[in-house]
């Protein structure tokens, strides 16, 4: 019988605690500008940021503030106008496998059940039926939707659609995880759960997360940092580090230091809407 090859976790720049602190995205100076016939529209100015290698990182701003922009020029689906952005100290040049997405609407294939969703990307790079099985099977238990492998999308929920969609994106083993406010459209206790199961399956794969949110208390909860963004033009006004062990805390949303973060952020956007 053939050997399973579940190595797939252990690739030396992810999955591995070796990894820690080696620069995954390093952006310096980017600038996106939207040219129409008649206009050039400024969406973000000089934006410079690094995400290490198992950070959990979100940009947290305003409506029109670039967020969705900068993930789509991380994501290369957009290009940038100017400035420098490297994955793995390459260039990034357009849209690879070693960055996964999971967009806020859902974005999953209707007629395919939720294994083949999840199996998708692997039967594209032709990797084997029995490993392929293997994997989707570790993911599906991961967001412990095993018992669902069969459903087609329209038979899920929200909540268990983003999850389909989460264990899409890491079952192609991504480097980086980019992650476009995917809990946005869900009610406030399927979201806590999905931020619960997430932080749960970040601590586990040992992913690189970029997480893009206007939910302040959302990326407080994810990050280990979090970059505030501004509008008009979009910039990134501050970097806060969240301490660690605050997550360990019961009712840490409701905690003395999460309060007082929550009111750092919003006074930092606060302060460019006056
Ligand atoms: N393809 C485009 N052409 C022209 N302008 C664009 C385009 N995409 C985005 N913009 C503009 O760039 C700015 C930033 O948009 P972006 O969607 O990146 O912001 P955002 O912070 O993600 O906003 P939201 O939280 O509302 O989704 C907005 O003013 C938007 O209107």
């Amino acid at each position: 019988m053939e050997a399973l090859n579940l190595d797939y976790k252990n690739v030396p720049s992810k999955g591995t605690i070796a990894g820690a602190g080696v620069r995954k995205i390093e952006a310096v100076d980017v600038t996106k500008v939207y040219s129409t016939k008649k206009s050039q529209f400024v969406a973000l100015n000089r934006v410079s940021f690094h995400v290490d290698a198992h950070e959990f990182v979100s940009f947290v701003g305003p409506s029109g503030c670039g967020k969705s922009s900068l993930l789509r020029i991380i994501a290369g689906l957009e290009p940038l106008t100017m400035g420098d952005l490297s994955i793995n100290g390459h260039e990034i040049e357009g849209p690879g496998a070693d960055r996964g997405m999971v967009f806020q609407s859902y974005t999953l294939f209707p007629w395919l059940s939720v294994r083949e969703n999840i199996e998708f990307g692997l039967t594209l790079k032709g990797v084997p039926l029995f490993e392929k099985r293997a994997i989707a099977d570790h993911f599906m238990e991961l967001v412990g939707l095993h018992k669902f492998a069969k459903s087609l999308p329209k038979e899920l929920s929200g909540g268990m659609k983003q999850r389909v969609a989460i264990a899409r994106a890491l079952a192609n083993n991504p480097d980086v995880l980019l992650m476009d406010e995917p809990f946005g459209a869900l009610d406030p206790q399927t979201k806590n759960a999905m931020q619960e199961l997430l932080l749960r399956i970040w601590e586990k794969e040992k992913t690189t997360v970029v997480f893009i949110t206007h939910d302040i208390e959302e990326a407080i909860f994810l990050s280990q940092r979090v970059y505030v963004m501004q509008a008009h033009p979009g910039t990134i006004r501050s970097e806060i580090a969240i301490p660690r062990g605050m997550r360990q805390v019961e009712d840490v949303k409701d905690s003395e230091a999460f309060v007082k973060l929550k009111k750092q952020i919003i006074s930092l956007i606060g302060h460019h809407d006056e």
